[in-house]
C-alpha cells in the first residue's frame, strides 16, 4: 500500500480541530450527462445495492444507466436553483454558518468543512486538505439524523478508506446518529409550529422518511427503529395523539420490498379519507433536496389531490436556518470534549507559536 505524501509535520503550528459535515452528494448539473456519473458512483456502492456485483453490474450498466439519468435529470431541472442543486447549496451554507457559530463561541482554531459521499467535494480530498491546514483532530458528522448502513455507514466507510491512505492520520471521532437528540427534535418542532402559526394547524401531519430495503431491518439495520423514535419524540413534543399523525417511507428504488407503509400509499389513503388540510414534513432530511422538493412537495401533492385530498402543505427542511445551525452545534459540541481547551487564550497561544518557531529556526541554524 502506498501512503500519501503529506506536508511535513509543523511543530510551530497550533493543532487545529476540524469538523467535517458529510452529505450524500448531488449531480453537478440537471442534465443526463451530469446525472449519469453521479448515479453510477452512487449505485455502485455495495452499501447501497447489496446484490452480488456479477448480478448487479449488468443491470446497472444495462437498463439503469441508459434510461434513469435522463428521467432523473428532468426531475432535478424542476428544483434546480440559481446557485445549483439545493442539497449542495444548503450543505455549503450550513458549513459556513457553523464555522462562524463555533468559531465565535470557542475563540480558538476550529475549522468547519463539508464533503459529499458521491461527487464533489470528495471526502478523501477534503480530509487531506484539512490535514494540510494543520488539523490534527477530525470530528465527522454525517448529516443523516437516523443511522442507515446505506447512508451513514457508507459515509463512514469513505472516511475510513481516506484515513487508511494517510501516513500521519488525524485523531478521528464520528457521530453515528442524532435521531433522538433534544436539540434536533426541538428544531423540527419549532419549524412545524412556525408553519402552524402562519397557516393554521392542519388536520393531519404526515412524517415521511427516506425508505430502505425491508431486508436490512431483519439483518439488524437500526434505521427503521430510529425513524420511529424520531417520529414519536416529535409527536410528543408537539402534543399530537397517534390519530393525528402518520409515519411513512418514500423514494422506493427497484422492485424489492422496502420499508412500509409507502408514502405514496398513505397519501392516496389520506386523500380518499378526504383529509382537508394535510401538513407534510420529512424529518430524516436535514436539507431540502430532490427527494423532498420534487418527490414530496410536487409529486406527493399531486397524488394526494388526485385521490380527493384538500389542502397539501409541505413544511421545508431545517436547511441553513438559524435554528438548524444551533441544533447542529448542540449535536457537535459534546463530541469535542477534551479537544478544545476551556482555558485556551489566543494571545498566549500566538506567543507560544512564535517561541516554537524561533526555537525551530535556531535549531535549524545550529545544524
Ligand atoms: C436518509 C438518507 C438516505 C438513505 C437511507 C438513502 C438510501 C437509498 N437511496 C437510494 C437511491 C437513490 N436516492 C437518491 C437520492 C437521494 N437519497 C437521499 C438520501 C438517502 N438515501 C438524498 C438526500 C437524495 C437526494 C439527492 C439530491 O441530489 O438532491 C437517488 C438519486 C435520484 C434518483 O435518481 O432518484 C437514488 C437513485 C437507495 C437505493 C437507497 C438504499 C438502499
Ligand atoms: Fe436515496
Ligand atoms: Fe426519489
Amino acid at each position: 500500500m502506498a501512503y500519501q505524501t503529506e506536508p511535513p509535520f509543523r511543530h510551530d503550528q497550533t493543532a487545529r480541530t476540524a469538523i467535517l459535515l458529510i452529505n450524500l452528494g448531488t449531480p453537478a448539473a440537471p442534465t443526463a450527462a451530469a446525472v449519469r456519473p453521479y448515479l453510477r458512483q452512487f449505485l455502485s456502492d455495495p452499501r447501497v445495492i447489496e446484490i452480488p456485483r456479477p448480478l448487479w453490474l449488468p443491470i446497472l450498466y444495462g437498463a439503469i444507466l441508459t434510461t434513469r439519468p435522463a428521467k432523473s435529470a428532468a426531475k432535478y431541472a424542476t428544483i434546480w436553483g440559481r446557485d445549483g442543486s439545493p442539497l449542495a447549496v444548503y450543505t455549503r451554507n450550513q458549513a459556513k454558518l457553523l464555522q462562524g457559530y463555533l468559531g465565535d463561541r470557542f475563540k480558538q482554531p476550529i475549522r468547519v468543512d463539508y464533503a459529499m459521499r458521491y461527487g464533489e467535494p470528495n471526502i478523501a480530498a477534503r480530509i487531506m486538505a484539512l490535514k494540510s491546514e494543520g488539523c490534527e483532530r477530525l470530528l465527522v458528522l454525517p448529516l443523516y439524523p437516523q443511522y442507515a448502513g446505506s447512508s451513514t455507514g457508507s459515509a463512514m466507510d469513505a472516511v475510513y478508506a481516506a484515513m487508511q491512505t494517510l501516513r500521519n492520520p488525524p485523531e478521528l471521532r464520528l457521530i453515528k446518529h442524532f435521531h433522538d437528540h433534544p436539540a434536533y427534535i426541538e428544531a423540527l418542532a419549532r419549524r412545524i409550529e412556525t408553519h402552524w402559526q402562519r397557516n393554521r394547524q392542519g388536520d393531519h401531519l404526515l412524517m415521511s422518511f427516506h425508505g430502505v430495503p425491508r431486508f436490512t431491518l431483519s439483518k439488524g439495520d437500526p434505521y427503521h427503529c430510529e425513524c420511529h423514535k424520531t417520529a414519536r419524540l416529535l409527536a410528543e413534543r408537539l402534543g399530537l395523539p397517534t390519530t393525528r399523525y402518520s409515519v411513512a417511507f418514500q423514494s422506493r428504488f427497484g422492485r424489492a420490498e422496502w420499508l412500509k407503509p409507502y408514502t405514496s400509499a398513505v397519501l392516496a389513503e389520506l386523500g380518499k379519507q378526504k383529509v382537508g388540510k394535510l401538513d407534510v414534513v420529512c424529518p430524516g432530511f436535514i436539507s431540502d433536496c430532490l427527494e423532498t422538493l420534487e418527490e414530496i412537495a410536487i409529486e406527493g401533492k399531486a397524488d394526494f389531490l388526485r385521490h380527493g385530498g384538500g389542502d397539501y402543505r409541505y413544511i421545508p427542511a431545517l436547511n441553513a436556518e438559524p435554528d438548524a445551525i444551533s441544533a447542529l452545534a448542540s449535536v457537535i459540541v459534546p463530541h469535542l470534549g477534551g479537544w478544545l481547551d476551556p482555558n485556551w487564550n489566543a494571545d498566549a497561544d500566538a506567543k507560544l507559536s512564535r517561541e516554537r518557531a524561533n526555537r525551530a529556526k535556531q535549531m535549524g541554524a545550529s545544524q
